[in-house]
């Protein structure tokens, strides 16, 4: 099956997943001084509104680390018609801090990425309707940094990732979770395009917004990722689970400020 190795890697997904050389492939390297301000995106702001998760569920698939979301926690505007669902969050990592995300700035990787995945629940009745649709999915893009203190809404998951070390293992987070506190303090700087899934099965059927301020964790949470394996015990660790950026061809970046 498909991963990151040199056998199965970004590079070979076409073969099983022939629109991954499709024209609105993700990711795709941000150049700021490319993107459009769009007046329509400020006028009509991104509104986020995120419920407490109790007993949120976290899980390792085996290529990351993924949380379920039961609760009603929505978005809606910016770039958005209707409003869409967030059904999971997960993230991309390097093994060293010099690599990680999936989308750059200006050729820049940041250490790792976190995707808020919502589907468009106004006009679907679930994410499995939605995934394939040119319509279907809202992604946030979170670029992650490296400072001397941990993130504390991370720290909630980071703390406990020894307990989903391996394949298939999952846990309920006990104390309630609200995922607001993932995202950056300004969601208003933001820049989106239309573009995929970036693991198979790629579908084109992704708004991305990617946030401009990065969210700050510590090198030891980091580590904590890194700490997750592929498979069972002794297997190899999870790094490195990042696809390089794709041709923006004949797309438009939008800016939603100057
Ligand atoms: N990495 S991503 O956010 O583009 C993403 C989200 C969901 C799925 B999926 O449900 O298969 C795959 C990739
Ligand atoms: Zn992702």
């Amino acid at each position: 099956t498909w991963g990151y190795g040199n056998d199965n890697g970004p590079a070979t997904w076409v073969k099983s997943f022939p629109v991954a050389a499709g024209t609105r492939q993700s990711p795709i390297d941000i150049v700021p001084t490319a993107a459009k301000c769009d007046t329509k995106l400020t006028e009509n702001p991104l509104t986020v509104n995120y419920s407490p998760e109790p007993a949120m569920e976290l899980c390792n698939p085996g290529l990351s680390v993924k949380a379920n979301i039961k609760s009603k926690s929505v978005i809606k505007g910016g770039p958005l018609e209707g409003e869409y669902k967030l059904e999971q969050f997960h993230l991309h990592w390097g093994s060293a801090d010099k690599q990680g995300s999936e989308h750059t700035l200006n050729g820049k990787m940041f250490p790792a990425e976190l995707h808020l995945v919502h589907y468009n629940a106004t006009k679907y009745s679930s994410f499995g309707e939605a995934v394939d649709k040119p319509d279907g999915l809202a992604v946030f893009g979170i670029f992650l940094k490296i400072s001397d203190k941990p993130h504390q809404g991370l720290k909630s998951l980071t703390d406990v990732l020894s307990e989903v070390q391996y394949k298939d293992k999952s846990i309920n987070i006990k104390q309630e979770y609200n995922p607001v506190c993932l995202l950056p303090d300004n969601i208003n700087k933001y820049w989106t395009y239309l573009g995929s899934l970036t693991t198979p099965p790629l579908c084109e059927s992704v708004t991305w917004i990617v946030f401009e301020e990065p969210i700050e964790v510590s090198e030891d949470q980091m580590k904590a990722f890194r700490a997750l394996c592929c498979g069972e015990c002794g297997s190899a660790p999870i790094v490195d689970n990042y696809r390089p950026p794709l041709p923006l061809g004949n797309r438009q970046l939008r800016a939603s400020f100057q």
